[in-house]
């Protein structure tokens, strides 16, 4: 798959791990950095995985920062991404089978480069399983669209 990553200044060792460890797998992976040394704050990565990945013109994208909190949160602001931020390899999967998340994120300050690579190894292993699942994708789907009934009451009161 075509895999684009990026991180902080916080999360460069890290980022470095994972796509590696992509790369050994034998995904196409586009590194964006930032540079070791480069302070960058996490929005502007994460925004920009995020736009790739919705735009179609990468498959996935890979996240870190100190937490993976905030450059996660950021690709979410993007319409189309259901980013997830996980430190065990289980939500890492389930994340993919029952959320089809379409980016990952990790923190450097939470978890270590051997679990960071298992982490990684289980996201793209894992393949979304449709279903009744699907429904409640497309759901978020709508939340984020406004197109939920939910969000049609609220306004009303
Ligand atoms: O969610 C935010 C991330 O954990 C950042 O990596 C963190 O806030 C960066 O902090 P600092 O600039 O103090 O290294």
């Amino acid at each position: 798959m075509r895999i684009v990553i990026a991180s902080d200044h916080a999360a460069v060792d890290l980022r470095l791990e994972m796509a590696a460890e992509a790369r050994e797998l034998g995904h196409e992976v586009t590194d964006l950095g930032p540079a070791p040394g480069e302070a960058l704050d996490y929005p502007v990565n994460g925004a920009r995985v995020g736009r790739l990945v919705a735009a179609g013109t990468y498959d996935l994208g890979l996240l870190a920062c100190g937490t993976g909190v905030g450059i996660s949160i950021s690709a979410n602001k993007v319409p189309g991404i259901r980013a997830a931020v996980c430190s065990e390899p289980y939500s890492a999967r389930l994340s993919r089978e029952h959320n089809n998340t379409n980016v990952l994120a990790l923190g450097s300050r939470v978890v270590g480069p051997g679990l960071a690579r298992m982490i990684v190894r289980e996201w793209l292993a894992a393949e979304f399983q449709g279903g009744r699942h699907a429904r409640r994708v497309d759901l978020i789907t709508q939340i984020e669209q406004s197109l939920d009934a939910t969000a049609h009451s609220d306004s009303s009161h």
